[in-house]
């Protein structure tokens, strides 16, 4: 099955500073990418270079299985545009107009306008047509952005933190609406954000970078469902890794004043052999830590 996203080594370099190296990442049609990682880790460089907004060093960006960027002509990359829909980390309308102006300028760029759907999702999110742009709150102006960008009637939804700033119940609105949008399986989206217990519930795949590389991506139901994280007592740890149950430098754990917190692969199988130890459920904040901060043993 063709991808909708489909990167390869994407290679970035300001000055002496590689802020990506050699970046790889998908989004099949019908899944969602969450894409995580610390601040200035590289997601914003990541997606602005998916959407051709620099020039990179080396690397090579395909959407909907077509080359897209400089190595393509411009009648591909306008046609390959006109099918994403987009929402960035700053909204980037002029201040001085008003929220209804937005949409002429949309409609100009963009032959799917919808403009009836256009007003359907100001009317859902609660936005003022008269309020101008630069009155707008950061969730209120990530709301515009998410408007505009559904309004094309677009296939392929790239978002960069576009749940920041919104309210925990405008954030499940949106969860909403982003589960609808892949609900027919042509559809895909690429998502990163801060916020992981979004990504939780919404995420078929988590991708995290760090340092501008991509240390882990994987299906979000082997992170939630099948790995664990056991709160280890010292002693109980020292059994474990006694115990062989773990190959040499496979075990993550993280160190506290209270006890250890131990990356378990099979939660199911570490219950059978661990019955004692306490085993909870992770969560894609826990593996982020795990991967990002933990001991390997
Ligand atoms: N124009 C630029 N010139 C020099 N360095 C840059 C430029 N743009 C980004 N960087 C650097 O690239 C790195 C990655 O930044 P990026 O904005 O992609 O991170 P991020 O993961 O999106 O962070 P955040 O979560 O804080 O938004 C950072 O070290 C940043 O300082």
């Amino acid at each position: 099955m063709t991808d909708l996203i489909r990167v390869c080594g994407l290679t970035k370099r300001y000055g002496t500073k590689t802020v990506l190296d050699n970046v790889s990442l998908s989004v099949p049609k019908g899944g969602i990418t969450g894409f995580v990682g610390a601040n200035g880790a590289g997601k914003t460089t990541t997606i602005r270079a998916i959407l051709g907004l620099m020039p990179l060093d080396a690397g090579t960006v395909e959407l909907f299985g077509e080359p897209f960027g400089i190595n393509s002509s411009q009648s591909v990359n306008a046609r390959i545009k006109s099918r994403i829909g987009v929402v960035l980390d700053t909204c980037p309308y002029i201040g001085d107009l008003p929220v209804k102006t937005t949409s002429s300028i949309m409609k100009a760029a963009f032959r799917g306008w919808r403009q009836g759907r256009f007003e359907d999702y100001l009317d859902r999110f609660g936005l003022d047509p008269q309020k101008k742009v630069k009155d707008l709150s950061r969730g209120m102006g990530m709301k515009l952005q998410l408007a505009c960008a559904l309004a094309h009637e677009p296939d392929l939804l790239i978002l960069d933190e576009a749940t920041a700033g919104l309210d925990p119940l405008a954030r499940d609105e949106v969860l909403d609406i982003l589960r609808e949008f892949v609900a027919d399986d042509m559809h895909g989206i690429l998502i990163s954000s801060h916020i992981t217990s979004d990504l939780d519930k919404i995420a078929d795949t988590v991708a995290c970078i760090d340092g501008g590389r991509i240390v882990f991506d994987l299906p979000k139901d082997v992170i939630t469902d099948e790995m664990g994280l056991a709160k280890c007592r010292t002693s109980q740890f020292e059994q474990i890794a006694a115990s062989g149950a773990y190959q040499p430098n496979t075990m993550k754990f993280i160190r506290y004043e209270y006890g250890i917190d131990l990356l378990v692969y099979d939660r199911f199988a570490f219950k059978r052999s661990f019955p004692d130890v306490a085993c909870e459920r992770l969560t894609i904040d826990d593996y982020m830590q795990l991967t990002l901060k933990g001991e390997t043993r």
